[in-house]
């Protein structure tokens, strides 16, 4: 999987760029606020239709114009691929392959295989369970399209249970066979997807912890847990266990969309134990046992983008992660840092073709 030009237009603070990639390592490198992570952030749209960082579409586009264009092209399998995200403001964004348009945005997805290892990563230990459960889901998705459209089936039915729920109290009635056909459904939507979470996890973590190992050397012992109702029953009778209390909140409290994942250094929660050193090794060994589980998966090396990496990182675990990816294992990677000649030494480390691009 490669990237071998990108063209911007009006995207974020670029107003016109072409930048033509080296097949294995590139490095974007300058000031802070000129634009490293937004060069990663566009090729991140390309493989996902939508930016890692900002959430709203319309403030991608460059302040003051009407559109952005993102153009990339990819040689995929050894085939030529140009995919092509742009938005215009007023209008729907557009993804297209090869000149045609995506009906759905969920197809593309996990056609550009791509993992991103960025300082935004720890919202995944600071923020809510659904930061984590988005984790789980990009990461199945990529390789498995059933998984993201029984996602998208069992979203549909929560809310329209939920919407249920607060018509019952707003009207003062109860219709227990309406509520009935939700819960068989969503039962059966939920059922599927936590087999699937359970089965990737099984295969997930173990790879997990030799990548943490492998970072920090072994000093400290880390774990990863998956915690779901549906471990200790079936989602038909915990919905009616806690029919009540769905009455009252008016939501649905249980279901795989409480599914959490736990992180614990030494036995105890990261996010408060945790140094940030050691936070920004589990962030890594989580995004790169991502990557290699896409890989088993599909075959394909995935682009890897690392913004920011090295900062609050020691000497030893900067080379070790150095080490880990000077390997055939990985494909094309892109780099973005502020120190052009740390960047250049580190990359010099790695036995393999590079390109400085100097913003
Ligand atoms: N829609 C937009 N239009 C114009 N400029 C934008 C837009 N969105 C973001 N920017 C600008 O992009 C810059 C931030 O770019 P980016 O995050 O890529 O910086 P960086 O080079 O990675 O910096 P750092 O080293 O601090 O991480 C800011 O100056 C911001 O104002």
């Amino acid at each position: 999987m490669n990237l071998n030009t990108l063209s911007l237009v009006n995207y974020k603070n670029f107003e016109s760029q072409v930048f033509d990639f080296d097949s294995k390592i590139n490095c974007f490198v300058g000031a802070n606020g000129i634009g490293k992570t937004n060069a990663l952030d566009a090729i991140y749209h390309l493989a996902f239709g939508k930016s890692y960082f900002n959430p709203v579409a319309l403030q991608n586009i460059r302040h003051g114009e009407e559109f952005f264009v993102i153009d990339g092209s990819f040689t995929k399998n050894e085939r030529k691929e140009k995919i092509v995200v742009s938005l215009k403001r007023g209008q729907k964004k557009v993804i297209k392959r090869n000149g045609k348009a995506y009906e759905k945005f969920s197809e593309h997805i996990g056609f550009i295989p791509l993992v991103i290892i960025s300082p935004a990563d720890r919202n995944l230990i600071i923020e809510g369970s659904d930061t984590r459960r988005k984790f789980i889901d990009s990461v199945i998705s990529q390789s498995d399209k059933s998984y993201l459209t029984t996602l998208i089936s069992y979203n549909k039915v929560l809310s329209q249970r939920n919407a249920l729920l607060k018509y019952f109290a707003l009207n003062n009635t109860f219709n227990a066979d309406t509520l009935a056909v939700y819960n068989e459904q969503m039962t059966g939507y939920g059922n599927e997807i936590f087999k699937k979470r359970e089965e990737f996890l099984k295969i997930f973590i173990p790879i997990f912890l030799q990548r943490y190992n492998a970072i920090s050397l072994s000093k400290e012992s880390i774990n990863l847990e998956y915690k779901s109702d549906l471990f200790q029953n079936d989602l038909n009778q915990l919905l009616d266990q806690n029919l009540n209390k769905d009455k009252a909140l008016q939501y649905t409290s249980v279901g795989i969309h409480k599914d959490d994942l736990v992180f614990l250094i030494d036995g105890f929660p990261i996010k408060k134990f945790g140094s940030q050193g050691q936070q920004k090794s589990f962030l890594i060994a989580l995004k790169l046992a991502q990557f290699d589980f896409i890989k088993q998966q599909s075959g394909v090396s995935p682009i890897l983008l690392l913004d920011d990496i090295f900062d609050k990182l020691d000497e030893n675990r900067v080379s070790q992660i150095i080490s880990l990816v000077d390997d055939d294992h990985f494909g094309q990677i892109f780099i973005s840092d502020t120190h052009a000649d740390r960047t250049e030494n580190i990359v010099k480390q790695i036995h393999q073709s590079y390109k400085l691009f100097k913003l």
